[in-house]
């Protein structure tokens, strides 16, 4: 639908009914659409940028000569939106000052009565140099109104929530205490509201005395936050607070956002999945957003609490119970779903058989959705207004189905998104038709899964029906979301890919600099290791080289390069192309060392080169963060031959660390690794453009003549791939557009 908002501006909605995306152009009169809590009343700056994106999308696909007319007005459209949008950040300007006042006032409260508020101010940065000054008093008090509109409709949402929670059960001792809280809450003056991010600082504050006297378990809750928010104030990057909390960052656009995976790092990890699912959302966290992440609970960990909430939920008509173990960390909270069947999994959490893993999937997406409805975070539940789920690759592709099948198609949760992100393409969730008896929808929904491709015939795809229904799709790369589309890369989805052009886009993964970073690094402190920065580089690298090759029980010699590959043992990872280059390699004067696990004869390989060349190679067969680190940092090569890599961590690390990746430019991979060019010194490694040995030997070769014979060159290209920002930060702006603009969507 087109919004006509006042006299000069546009918004452009998706109308998404019945699964498909069909685009009405109506005009609405502004009222009505934002008394559906679009936005309050008000176009603020999220808006004007989503505009311009939604109009690009549409001019895209939809750019046929009917249009033509469209597209001058669009003209007009978005030049009167520049207008609109220089004053809108004029505007802002005027409201920061605003809520600059209104912090004075709540830092009036003690603080350290509030669960997990001292971190707040460490964590953010000021976002107040981006704004453009001047000021507008009257059109800044209407977007201030826009704002606490929409913190009314969050207190709204949560109050109404919470009545519905306490409709279905009763809660224990704790839960009394935060309905308290919300009797509290609701004596809040609308005009102290000014954003929705004060609103949530807000209502830590006014819940925190209840929180306190209602239960022990939240003390304890309270002083791991505490602590943890001391660690916090250790990170380098972090800025300082000066007793007062700067704006955050994310502005207007701050939301309740909910990240769900089958793994999350530390506690869960079998590869890049579980790194993206600990990290995005402390990035997400540090631009302002109150951010959650919801995992299973594997095994037993030591910073989570049981907070004693019981629900139960069917699966394949079998009832379950699950409870919740909450930790709040970095700014994020982590919240993890008990249940038997999820119990004692934590190294093999993939494991079982295909009906096995999917009664798992199903009750945890299913007890996920309810997570903020039912978990109280810091003492507040999220509540289901102005929140936004981020589901991770199949597993919890089933997400944003139950999410449309079981609330929204019933009038509940209409202000919750969904965005899915694929890692990986490869596992999507696929068996028998039959399987959909285990997902416990209703009949119409079995379209969604259905899929028919040459090698198996009709089958049920739970990833098909994740893509279809999710409001945003997001993957790890911009090289992977081009492959995706095509026949090769999208596995039998790139029509549904291609299809859902308009809600999809590729966002680069970061690293997470606290975990890995060489000047940091908790691996790199012990057994001759060192940790080493920029500017001791190269002795901090000799040194910690030196170190894994006596740990190894290589030579040590610092004359020779090391090489190393970390990562899956299958065949995405290209270790096969390893395997046949390895004669090639041992006739030249190179260390290898290989860490891996996965496919049991590649397991079988590794072992093997290491009998046959037990002077040159090492191969590690087993999952260990430690040598992954310890490998990074002492190795002076990273091959990565991946057939496919939707983004890959590993190469990011590696130049993070000043070691070099030769790499096969596909997906993640080309969009990351620079090649070298000695023309112009510029460039961070080597790549090749085949997935064939003879291939990466050439790169290889030049890669190790560089190192040998052209130091300086060396040293350059160690150090540009040092000095990149490749922290999660501008990822997480990104993630930024994109959840705003699912919230947006109708
Ligand atoms: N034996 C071992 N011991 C210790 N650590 C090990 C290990 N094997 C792997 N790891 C670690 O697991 C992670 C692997 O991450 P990747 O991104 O390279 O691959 P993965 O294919 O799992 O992820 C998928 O999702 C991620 C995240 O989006 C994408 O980057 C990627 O392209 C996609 O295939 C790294 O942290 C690595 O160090």
């Amino acid at each position: 639908m087109m919004l006509s908002l006042g006299s000069d501006t546009t918004v452009l909605l998706y109308h998404t009914k019945n699964l498909k995306f069909t685009p009405k152009i109506n005009t609405l009169n502004v009222d009505s659409a934002f008394s559906r809590g679009l936005s309050g009343g008000r176009l603020n700056y999220g808006s004007v940028r989503l505009k311009h994106k939604q109009l690009g999308a549409v001019g895209k696909s939809f750019g046929t000569d009917e249009n033509e007319d469209e597209e001058k007005s669009d003209d007009d459209v978005v030049n009167a939106t520049i207008e609109k949008s220089k004053k809108v950040l004029a505007l802002q300007r005027e409201l920061i000052q605003q809520i600059a006042e209104r912090k004075k006032l709540v830092s009036s409260i003690d603080s350290d009565n509030v669960p997990g508020l001292e971190g707040n101010g460490s964590s953010y940065e000021s976002g107040e140099e981006s704004l453009s000054s001047g000021s507008n008093t009257q059109e800044s008090s209407s977007t201030s109104a826009s704002n606490n509109a929409v913190a009314n409709q969050n207190v709204g949402n949560v109050l109404r929530n919470n009545a519905y929670s306490r409709e279905k059960e009763t809660r224990d001792d704790s839960s009394v205490g935060i309905n308290q809280g919300f009797d509290e809450r609701k004596n809040i003056n609308d005009a102290e509201r000014s954003s929705s991010w004060l609103h949530f600082n807000e209502q830590r504050k006014n819940l925190a005395s209840s929180i306190q006297t209602s239960s022990l378990k939240f003390e304890n809750l309270q002083r791991e936050s505490k602590s943890n928010s001391k660690e916090v104030s250790n990170e380098p990057d972090n800025v300082e607070s000066d007793g007062e909390n700067p704006p955050p960052l994310a502005g207007t656009n701050v939301m309740n956002i909910i990240l769900v995976a089958a793994e999350c790092a530390p506690w869960s990890k079998t590869g890049g999945l579980g790194d993206v699912a600990g990290a995005l959302p402390k990035a997400l966290a540090r631009r302002g957003h109150r951010v959650m992440v919801v995992a299973p609970h594997y095994g037993d960990y030591a910073e989570t609490q049981d907070i004693g909430v019981r629900k139960r939920y069917k699966v394949a008509g079998q009832d379950m119970e699950v409870t919740y173990f909450q930790a709040y960390i970095d700014g994020v909270d982590f919240v993890f779903i008990d249940s038997p069947i999820f119990r004692h999994l934590e190294s093999n959490i993939y494991g079982g058989n295909r009906v096995d893993i999917l009664r798992r999937m199903a009750l945890f997406c299913k007890a996920a959705v309810e997570v903020p409805w039912h978990v109280p975070c810091g003492g507040v539940c999220y509540g289901d207004g102005n929140l936004v789920f981020i589901a991770n690759d199949w597993h919890t592709a089933l997400l944003p189905v139950y999410l449309k099948a079981y609330y929204r198609d019933n009038g509940l949760m209409n202000y919750t998104r969904s965005v899915l992100v694929i890692h990986n393409i490869a596992h999507q969730g696929r068996g028998p038709l039959e399987d959909f008896n285990y997902v416990d929808l209703p009949g119409n929904y079995v379209d969604l899964f259905k899929m028919y491709d040459p090698v198996g015939g009709e089958h049920f795809n739970i990833f098909a029906a994740g893509l279809k229904t999710a409001d945003r799709i997001v993957t790890v790369s911009h090289g992977y979301a081009w492959e995706l589309k095509t026949t090769e890369g999208g596995w039998g989805l790139h029509g549904i890919i291609n299809e859902n052009d308009w809600k999809f886009r590729g966002i680069v993964n970061g690293v997470d600099t606290k975990d890995w970073n060489p000047q940091f690094d908790v691996h790199l402190k012990s057994d001759g290791y060192t940790n080493y920065t920029l500017a001791t580089l190269q002795t901090g690298k000799r040194q910690c080289k030196a170190a894994l090759q006596k740990e190894l029980g290589l030579p040590v010699r610092e004359d020779v390069p090391i090489i190393s590959f970390i990562g899956r043992l299958d065949q995405q990872k290209g270790v096969d192309l390893i395997a046949e280059a390895i004669p090639w390699m041992m006739s030249h004067d190179v260390q290898l060392i290989m860490l891996g696990t996965g496919r049991p004869d590649l397991e079988q390989m590794l072992r093997q080169f290491e009998c046959q060349h037990h002077d040159k190679i090492r191969g590690w067969v087993g999952f260990s963060v430690k040598m992954a680190h310890r490998i990074t940092a002492g190795a002076d090569i990273l091959l990565m031959p991946s057939r496919f890599e939707p983004c890959g961590l590993n190469q990011l690390y590696a130049m993070n660390y000043g070691t070099v990746p030769v790499v096969h430019a596909v997906g993640g991979l080309r969009d990351t690794v620079q090649p070298f060019n000695p023309f112009d010194e510029s460039g961070v490694g080597w790549t090749f453009d085949r997935a064939e040995a003879n291939k990466l030997m050439a790169a290889l070769w030049n890669c190790i003549s560089t190192y040998r014979e052209y130091k300086k060159s060396w040293e350059g290209i160690q150090q540009r791939g040092m000095s990149q920002d490749l922290s999660w930060d501008n990822a997480a702006q990104q993630y930024e557009e994109v959840l705003v603009a699912a919230k947006y969507q109708w």
